[in-house]
Formats: structure tokens, C-alpha cells, sequence
């Protein structure tokens, strides 16, 4: 069986670091390059030496270099590197999975014009558990649409630099969907102040950042007399890997197209 060969964004970085060790601990999978930003101190540095192994692979901010043997692009980086990446990978064929979250709606509709060109897999939480999560969310958010309020609550590391998380945003996104709401006019991101009562049909947000969390997820519905909590909560990165490489084969036998974790765990209705 040929391996899939995959390069890794963000070599140097969290989700960078567990990707590479991931890789090459997995038969199907060879490291076929690495990169990081123009200026990152790892530069030029062997991909596996933070392992204190050597890989053969140098980490390399010239894409052309870092994508040569590459047939895949593994990228959890910022929004602006993942898009400068999109363009490449779009132009080379280089199929992507795309964990990086933040984008706006521009950043969003470049992926979606690159999947016309190249074989793309984008989703803000690649776990098995946060996949399976959302679904159980449509099917509380259907079943409590009266007379519940619906708050969605994460923490992560004191490192993340975008909030609310993808997944936060996502779950908001699938039960407004689930309850014919469009997140955009009911989403509340921050309270402070004389606020008023609280809107029945709002979602609202809360964001904590601190210490070394790795990704807590809790959607609260509150009723009259009682509270029903959905949470989710990452101990590791490692499931993130995971569920990026069963991205990477799922994509084995796409030309085009863009595709989230529904598609990749058989998860769509
Ligand atoms: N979908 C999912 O399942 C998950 C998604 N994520 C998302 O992945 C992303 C990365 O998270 P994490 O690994 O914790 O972050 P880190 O900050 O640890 O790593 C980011 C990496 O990307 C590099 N980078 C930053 N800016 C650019 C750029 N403009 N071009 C190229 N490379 C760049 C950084 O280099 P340098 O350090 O030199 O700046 C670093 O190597 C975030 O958006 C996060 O939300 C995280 C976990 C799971
Ligand atoms: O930055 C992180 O760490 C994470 N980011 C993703 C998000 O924004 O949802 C996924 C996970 O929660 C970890």
C-alpha cells in the first residue's frame, strides 16, 4: 500500500508538533514536508527534532520546497497562512485539511472557490467526540425550542488567540439551524453592563481563556425547574491528529470538493 504523503503547516506550533509525532507513529502515513512562517525560529531545523529523532524532513517557509513530495497539506496555522497555503495547494493539486479557525466570511469563500480545484477537508473541530456532540445538539435544540435558553460556554489555553472557538461558533451555527434561527441576528457574544432581560431567542456566548486547557465545550439549556448541559471536553491534541488524518484517507480518492467531519465520519443524516 502506497502511503499518504503529508506535509504539515505549522510545524513548530501545538497541533503542528502533535500532527508530525501522530504521522510518524502511523504505518499508512510517511512526513513528506513541513512548513512554517517566514522568520520562524525552527526554520531550516529537522521537523521531528523537538522528538529529539531526526525525520529527514527540514521545516521550510518556501512553500515550493515544503510541498515538493507532497500530496496532502495537514494545516492548523492562523487564517492568513492557511489562505496563502490554499492558493498554492489550489493551483499544485495538493489536496488540504483545514483545522485553522478565524476566518471571516472572505476567508471562507476562498476555501470553498479552491475546492473547486483541489480535494479540501475543513472543519474547526476534527474529534470524534465534538462531531458526535453536535449531533446530539441539533437533536436537544429540536426537542427543547420552547421556553429554553441557550447558552454555549468554552475554555481553552491562554495561548488561543481567536474567540469564541470554532467549535463554539459551529455548535451555535447548528442549533440555530436546528431551531430555523440565523446565528448572525441572534448571536449574543458579550454582555456588560445594564444588558436588559434576556431575548428568548437569542444563543448566547461566554469565552474563558487560562492555564493549559486543551478545548472545554458546554451547551446549557435552560428551562423552568431544570438545566440540561452538553459538554465536551479534550484532554489531548492527539484526537484532533487523529481525526485529521482519517480526513487526509478519506480524501485518498477525491479530485475536488470541500468536506467537513460529517463526511468524513459518515455522520450526515
Ligand atoms: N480543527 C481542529 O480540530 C483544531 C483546530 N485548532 C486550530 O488550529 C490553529 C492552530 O492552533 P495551535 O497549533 O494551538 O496554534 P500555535 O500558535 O501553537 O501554532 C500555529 C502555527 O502556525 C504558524 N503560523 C502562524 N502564522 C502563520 C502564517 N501567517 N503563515 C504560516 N504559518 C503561520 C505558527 O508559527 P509561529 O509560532 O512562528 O508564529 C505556528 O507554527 C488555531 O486556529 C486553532 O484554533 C486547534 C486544535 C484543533
Ligand atoms: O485553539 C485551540 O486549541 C482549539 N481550537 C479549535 C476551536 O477554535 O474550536 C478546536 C479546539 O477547541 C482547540
Amino acid at each position: 500500500m502506497n502511503p499518504l504523503n503529508i506535509a504539515i503547516a505549522g510545524a513548530g506550533g501545538r497541533m503542528g508538533h502533535i500532527l508530525i509525532e501522530t504521522i510518524l507513529q502511523t504505518p499508512d502515513a510517511r512526513l513528506a514536508g513541513a512548513l512554517d512562517r517566514a522568520g520562524s525560529p525552527g526554520l531550516g531545523a529537522d521537523a521531528a527534532a523537538f522528538l529529539g529523532q531526526a525525520s529527514g524532513v527540514a521545516i521550510e517557509s518556501d512553500l515550493a520546497k515544503g510541498l515538493a513530495g507532497a500530496q496532502y497539506l495537514i494545516d492548523f496555522t492562523r487564517p492568513e497562512g492557511t489562505l496563502a497555503h490554499l492558493a498554492y495547494c489550489a493551483e499544485h493539486g495538493i489536496k488540504m485539511i483545514i483545522g485553522t479557525t478565524g476566518f471571516d466570511e472572505a476567508g471562507k469563500a476562498a476555501i470553498a472557490a479552491a475546492a473547486k480545484k483541489t480535494a479540501i477537508v475543513f472543519a474547526p473541530n476534527m474529534s470524534v467526540g465534538v462531531n458526535v456532540t453536535l449531533k446530539l445538539l441539533q437533536q436537544a435544540a429540536k426537542a427543547l425550542s420552547v421556553g429554553y435558553d441557550i447558552e454555549v460556554i468554552e475554555a481553552h489555553h491562554r495561548h488561543k488567540v481567536d474567540a469564541p472557538s470554532g467549535t463554539a461558533l459551529k455548535m451555535g451555527e447548528v442549533i440555530a439551524d436546528a431551531l430555523g434561527r440565523d446565528l448572525k441576528q441572534c448571536a449574543v457574544y458579550a454582555r456588560e453592563g445594564v444588558t436588559g432581560e434576556r431575548d428568548p431567542s437569542s444563543i448566547g456566548f461566554a469565552t474563558i481563556r487560562g492555564g493549559d486547557i486543551v478545548g472545554d465545550h458546554t451547551v446549557l439549556f435552560a428551562g423552568t425547574g431544570e438545566r440540561i448541559e452538553i459538554s465536551h471536553k479534550s484532554s489531548s491534541r492527539v484526537t484532533y491528529a487523529h481525526g485529521a488524518l482519517r480526513a487526509a484517507r478519506f480524501l485518498a480518492d477525491k479530485a475536488t470538493g470541500l468536506y467537513d467531519m460529517n463526511d468524513v465520519l459518515s455522520l450526515n443524516d
